[in-house]
This record gives structure tokens, C-alpha cells and sequence, in this order.
């Protein structure tokens, strides 16, 4: 049966004299992977921010699981390069949420297993400052995902990546999509990661949005090449 984890409601966001998403419903179900799209300035961030509860809408409601766990992987933002944290303690960040300023046991081999799936176990003491660029994305992924999120939410993650480097951070995205059930939210430009990814989409336009299965967007598409 579907579970659901996030239903959106008639949403709508107003700022001042500008108003967002004209009544937006979508449900996120569990282990979608859901690409959102829009051309600059269209609302994807704030749609973001009324997801994770920053912020309300003016009109509509938005419904959550109970207890549901999100994860986030930003945007590329580059580190300075004499950021003192290995790779390893960098991802632990997501960890330290108990009473002592170490890692228990049970926790260890959270971060030893998440290290090896995103093939980060060979630089894990490599400091994040001297981290490739795909290295590091890599690791903020590894870092949203150690404490086994319900949901990721990847925000413009692959922006600065070339595309080896973006194919491999989707490829270890859909591992955990498909492995171990992720959801995965994806706000992105890219048109191909959508296509080869996801399996729903969401277009948000300054009149309105759009959304549906990719594989009905792909025969739309054939529709108009013919
Ligand atoms: N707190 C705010 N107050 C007033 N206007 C805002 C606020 N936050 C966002 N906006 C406006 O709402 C619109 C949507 O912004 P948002 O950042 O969500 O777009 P976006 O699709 O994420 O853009 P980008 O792709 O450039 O990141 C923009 O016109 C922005 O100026």
C-alpha cells in the first residue's frame, strides 16, 4: 500500500504583492524520487522552506508524517581549504546527538556503514578542505544520511559538478532510493537528471505548476518529437 509521507494542500505563499504556486497539491509517497523544477525565482527554495516548516503558507496546508526525518544535501558551497575536519568527522556531525561528546558503538558502525556505501572509507581522514569537489558533495550526502533519514532533500546538490561527478552522486542517490526504500526530493535545473531518476515530477512555472509521472512527461515528449 502507498504510504504518504508529505501531502501537499491548495498552497500558496504570498510575499508582499507576489504570490506563489496558485493552490500547488502534490503528495510525496514513500520511496519517490521527485524532481522539482522551475527556472529561477519560481519558488523552489521557498517550497522548501515551507516543507521543512520554515515557513507557513498564506492559503492551504501542508501534512506530515508523524516523526518524519529529513535529511539535506545544499548546494555546492566550497570549503575553505583549511577546514580542519576529516572527512570522517564531518559526516559524525549528524551523529553527536546524545548526551557525550563521543561516538557509542552503535553509532561507529552508522558512520563506518554509510562511509563504506558512498565509497568514502579509502579518504575518510582526508580533510574536507582538501576534498575534491565531488568528494565533498559526497560527503554532505554521507552527513544527511548517517542518522537514516525518512526523506532527502537535495537542493541544486549537483550545481558546480562536472558530469561524471554529478552521474556518480545520482547513481549513490538512487542506491539509497532503491536499497533501502530513501524518498528523495530533488531541486534541480537539469532536465536529465530528472528524466533519469526520478520517478514524479513537479514544474513550477510563475503561472502555476505542473506535475505527474516522469514516464508520462517522457511520452508527452515523444509525443511532440514525432
Ligand atoms: N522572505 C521573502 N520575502 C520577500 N520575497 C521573497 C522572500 N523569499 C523569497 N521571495 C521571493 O519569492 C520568489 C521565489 O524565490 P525562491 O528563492 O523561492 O526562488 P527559487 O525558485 O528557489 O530561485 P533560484 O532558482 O534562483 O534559487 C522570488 O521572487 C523571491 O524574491
Amino acid at each position: 500500500m502507498t504510504e504518504t509521507l508529505i501531502a501537499v494542500h491548495d498552497v500558496e505563499v504570498s510575499f508582499s504583492d507576489q504570490h506563489l504556486f496558485h493552490n500547488l497539491s502534490f503528495d510525496v509517497d514513500r520511496k519517490d524520487f521527485l524532481s522539482v523544477i522551475g527556472q529561477n525565482g519560481v519558488g523552489k527554495t521557498t517550497l522548501i522552506r515551507v516543507l521543512l516548516d520554515q515557513l507557513n503558507p498564506t492559503k492551504g496546508y501542508v501534512k506530515k508524517r508523524n516523526g518524519l526525518q529529513v535529511g539535506y544535501v545544499p548546494q555546492f558551497r566550497n570549503i575553505d581549504q583549511d577546514y580542519p575536519l576529516s572527512i570522517r568527522d564531518f559526516v559524525a556531525l549528524n551523529l553527536q546527538t546524545g548526551n557525550f561528546p563521543w561516538l557509542s558503538k552503535r553509532e561507529k558502525d552508522q558512520l563506518d556503514r554509510i562511509l563504506d556505501e558512498a565509497g568514502l572509507t579509502d579518504i575518510k581522514n582526508t580533510r574536507m578542505g582538501r576534498a575534491s569537489g565531488g568528494q565533498k558533495q559526497k560527503a554532505y550526502l554521507a552527513q544527511a544520511l548517517v542518522d537514516d533519514p525518512d526523506l532527502l532533500i537535495l537542493d541544486e546538490s549537483t550545481a558546480s559538478l562536472d558530469n561524471v561527478r554529478k552521474y556518480e552522486l545520482f547513481n549513490l542517490v538512487q542506491h539509497f532510493n532503491q536499497q533501502h526504500d530513501l524518498t528523495v526530493i530533488s531541486i534541480t535545473h537539469d532536465y536529465d537528471l530528472m528524466q533519469k531518476y526520478s520517478n514524479k515530477y513537479l514544474e513550477l512555472r510563475t503561472d502555476g505548476y505542473d506535475s505527474g509521472l516522469v514516464k508520462d512527461l517522457r511520452q508527452r515528449e515523444d509525443h511532440v518529437n514525432v
